[in-house]
């Protein structure tokens, strides 16, 4: 799915208000209506509602919702916060409406009033501001968000959370409606999986209010929010008549010693994501340990006992996966200096791979064309250098695959895999995976698509999905606190 910008979003509103032949009021119509259905299966019954509203076309959204949930039988007050002197049009027509056809109590909100009395219900509908902020909150708005946040209620956001700024960065220390959930008309944008107010949108809903397909299609966006409709655009089944040999031979170069849990995360990982056959490439004192742990694992013993090491193999791996647990001596730079050299096909570096890799920038000569680099945060900081914002950070990633001609799955709540410019932001995933482990199964999952003739994009977009899947499947019946990377590989199967 598309991320567009609020530009592209409203030429799509005016676009599709022209050749559907319906009035902009239509169209608030048709988006209100589908966020009240989102309400209802959220609320699960009726509850007293506040709708805080604003003057512009959210605060329309906001008066329609407070009108349709009244018609449901909803307990609804709603607190305009006027904080300009006209209403938009269609905003203006749902108040018209909501006087005319309801008994609710409808409070108008200016600069001048007094906000210390004011209470909320048990639920609050916030559409004050959408995609048409563009400038800090007044500050009346300001305090009554803020206070709207210490309430004891449920937070809904109708498109955008309130204060959250889409066309630019939402200033330090903003004043954001701090929802449980953000329903959003469309797509979802691009400042909601920025970290720096991602907490502020609780679960974000998608509802498609059926702006126009083919004007979207022609629209230039470098964001892609990678959903299951994406991955079906491109995920293969097995043939009946197939054997191992079909789907590749990875070979996994890692692990020392007191560390061999890494590298055997991955080989079961890589081996739950359907990869043929896995080599483990271990050090000598890791050697039985992976033949207990991945009995379906061959291993290979390195030269040393402690670390890996340069070894002469006697197979041809379809790809290569280097860098968990294998630090940073000289024999590891040795070690990661071999394989890349060795290698002719695109190579998956994680971990230890990766902080070698910062430091010995000449190895990047030799990486293999779309390489794959999988850093969490502060892998990616070494590689990239320090960024400003996460805005030149954004910049900074695509200039280094660029410079590289490597694929960058820059690890996060939100993944991001980059390549050529383009973004791809994975929308599977809960805070479960920040447990050690994770990232080393998730390189074997990337590297198990990779040797199954999957492009390396393909590979990285599809492996940061089902990793993220695989966790929410298991957090469907477990708490989050209780995931470790063994749940995730454990859930492979019923993911996939
Ligand atoms: N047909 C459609 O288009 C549909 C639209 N839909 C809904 O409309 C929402 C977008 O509506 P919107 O464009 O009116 O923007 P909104 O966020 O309500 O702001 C209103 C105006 O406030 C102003 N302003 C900005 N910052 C400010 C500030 N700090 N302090 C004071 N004023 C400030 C700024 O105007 P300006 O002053 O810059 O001229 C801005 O235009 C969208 O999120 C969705 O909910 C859906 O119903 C689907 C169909
Ligand atoms: N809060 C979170 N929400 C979703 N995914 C997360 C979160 N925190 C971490 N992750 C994911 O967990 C993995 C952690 O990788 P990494 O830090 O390399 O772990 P390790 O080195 O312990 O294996 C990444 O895929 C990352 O995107
Ligand atoms: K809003």
């Amino acid at each position: 799915m598309k991320i567009l910008t609020p530009s592209q979003l409203h030429k799509a509103d005016q676009y599709t208000i022209e050749h559907q032949k319906i009035s902009s009021w239509e169209l608030m119509e048709r988006a209100s209506l589908a966020a009240v259905e989102k309400i209802k299966a959220i609320l699960k019954a009726p509850k007293p509602v506040t709708v805080l509203a604003g003057s512009g076309n959210n605060g329309g959204d906001g008066l329609a919702i407070a009108f349709h949930l009244d018609q449901l039988g909803y307990e609804v007050e709603v607190l305009v916060l006027k904080y300009t002197t006209e209403y938009s049009k269609d905003c203006k027509i749902n108040f018209d409406r909501l006087q005319a056809k309801t008994e609710i109590k409808v409070e108008e909100f200016t600069e001048d009033s007094n906000i210390e009395s004011l209470n909320f219900k048990p639920v609050i509908i916030d559409a004050v501001f959408g995609i048409g902020l563009n400038r800090a909150l007044p500050e009346f708005v300001e305090k009554v968000i803020k206070k709207a946040n210490h309430a004891q209620a449920l937070r809904i956001a109708i498109d955008v959370p309130s204060g959250l700024f889409l066309s630019k960065l939402t200033p330090p220390q903003s004043i954001v409606f701090e929802a449980d959930y953000t329903l959003t008309f469309q797509c979802p944008k691009l400042n909601f999986f920025l970290p720096d107010y991602g907490n502020a949108l609780g679960k974000i809903q998608v509802i498609d209010i059926g702006l126009d397909k083919s004007f979207i299609n022609k629209l230039d966006s470098d964001f892609e929010f990678v959903n299951k409709k994406y991955i079906d655009g491109f995920y293969k089944v097995r043939h009946r008549f197939s054997h191992k040999g079909d789907y590749g031979h990875l070979l996994v170069a890692g692990g020392q010693y007191g560390i061999m849990g890494s590298v055997s995360l991955t080989a079961k990982a890589a081996l739950k994501s359907g990869v043929g056959k896995v080599t483990v490439l271990s050090p000598q004192c890791g050697v039985e340990i992976l033949q207990h742990s991945v009995p379906e694992a061959m291993v290979i013993p390195s030269d040393d006992i402690e670390q890996v090491s340069p070894k002469h193999l006697n197979f041809k791996p379809s790809n290569i996966c280097i860098g968990m647990g294998l630090g940073q001596s000289k024999l590891a730079v040795k070690s990661l200096t071999y394989f890349i050299r060795l290698s002719k096909q695109p190579i998956l570096i994680d971990a230890d791979g990766l902080n070698i890799l910062s430091k010995n920038k000449n190895l990047f000569e030799d990486l293999p064309d779309q390489s794959i680099l999988t850093p969490h945060q502060g892998e990616l900081k070494r590689l990239i250098g320090e960024w400003g914002d996460q805005y030149d950070k954004l910049d900074k990633m695509k200039k280094f695959s660029r410079q590289y001609n490597i694929i960058l799955v820059s690890k996060d709540a939100y993944t991001f895999t980059v390549y050529d410019d383009q973004v791809y932001i994975n929308s599977t995933g809960n805070s479960g995976l920040a447990t050690a482990g994770s990232g080393d199964a998730l390189a074997g999952i990337i590297s198990s698509f990779l040797c199954q003739n999957y492009s390396p994009l393909e590979s990285s977009i599809l492996g940061v999905y089902i990793h993220g899947k695989a966790a929410d499947f298991y957090t469907t019946s477990n708490s989050e606190l209780s995931l470790t990377a063994s749940d995730v590989i454990n859930c492979l199967g019923k993911t996939l």
